[in-house]
């Protein structure tokens, strides 16, 4: 029998999968076909986001390696809800309060935090590298070599927009209304991560409302998704863009606080001249553990997967943390 455990951070929620635990890993054919069915809600089977495989990492160093499979398919470059939940499981199972886990691009550090609610684990998570380039994403047919704070006539009429690559890639707009943050977030999300000469290989879209100084509100459009809870790396990658735009309402030597629909998160900027950086704060909470025979995995059929929360009560405490949050 093998173990996943159904996890979430901002209730951008994910199945984890520790291949280390196999005598034969499963091939990346296998784990795509999975995260697709894993990820489809139906009946009594709640569904998410992604799919988390942890594998030994290929180098010294890092504690483990995180793979994210978005729900259809796609591999995604990063993932830092995600990686929170990843970095508490590989603590737990290794006995380590800080560490490195090695992802696509490189190894990032991750850290245990005191509980962010009572009852609700937390875990920091860097964010990094931060790119501006247009290779990075990629972009095109936009006569820019960076988007920065800009009008973008064929994507909208009068909002501004940037984009981030952390090293997922982000499009990000402030905006004023409540139309705007739903409507023209799904239609702009859809659009771009339908075949487009924009953006051709799709891209996280983030619309953010401005609620106070050090405090803004996420909504995003998933890349390989649609409309999330929340997006750690869009979060993160907001944060920075609002620090750029906005140094009146951001001080950098304190954290951020960045409401989104699945709950509340911290963020940190570090202006490290070699390389700037993002600390991402949040939950990590394990809501259930699903029991699958080892064959069935690999063969892609999981009708007999079994699914039992797990007995912490930490998803209670973590609804109990966002009925109380102000935003
Ligand atoms: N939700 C994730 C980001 C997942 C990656 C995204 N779907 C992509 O394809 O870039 C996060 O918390 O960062």
């Amino acid at each position: 029998m093998t173990e996943l455990v159904h996890v979430h951070g901002s209730h951008n929620s994910f199945y984890l999968l520790d291949q280390t635990l196999f005598e034969t890993p499963l091939s990346q054919k296998q784990f795509i076909q999975l995260a697709q069915k894993l990820c489809q809600q139906k009946d009594d089977w709640p569904g998410a986001d992604g799919l988390l495989v942890v594998d030994e990492p290929t180098h010294a160093g890092p504690l483990g390696k995180m793979t994210v499979v978005n729900a259809d398919g796609s591999i995604a470059s990063m993932c830092g809800n995600g990686l929170r939940t990843v970095a508490r499981y590989l603590s737990e199972r290794e006995g380590q309060t800080a560490f490195t886990v090695e992802t696509a691009e490189s190894d990032l550090k991750v850290r245990q935090e005191a509980n962010f609610a009572p009852g609700v684990p937390a875990f920091s998570v860097e964010i990094s590298p931060i790119r501006f380039n247009k290779k990075a994403f990629p972009f095109d047919h936009l006569e820019k070599e960076r988007i920065f704070d800009t009008k973008l006539p064929v994507l909208h009429d009068y909002l501004h927009f940037t984009a981030i690559a952390v090293p997922t890639p982000h499009l990000i707009s402030f905006v004023e209304t409540d139309e705007d943050l739903t409507d023209t977030l799904g239609q702009l999300g859809q659009r771009l991560n339908a075949e487009n000469p924009y953006f051709p290989d799709g891209v996280n879209v983030n619309f953010a409302k401005i609620l106070g100084k050090n405090t803004l509100f996420v909504q995003t459009y998933e890349r390989g998704v649609g409309f999330t809870n929340a997006c750690g790396t869009g979060m993160s990658a907001t944060s920075y863009a609002f620090s750029m735009i906005h140094p009146e309402l951001v001080d950098v030597s304190k954290e951020l606080t960045i409401y989104n629909p699945g709950g509340m998160v911290k963020t940190r900027i570090h202006q490290d001249k070699e390389q700037p950086w993002i600390e991402l704060i949040g939950n990590a909470t394990f809501i259930d553990k699903v029991t699958i025979p080892e064959e069935y995995l690999s063969s892609g059929h999981f009708d007999l997967a079994q699914l039992r929360p797990v007995q912490t009560g930490e998803e209670t405490n973590y609804n109990r943390f966002v009925a109380n949050l102000p935003h």
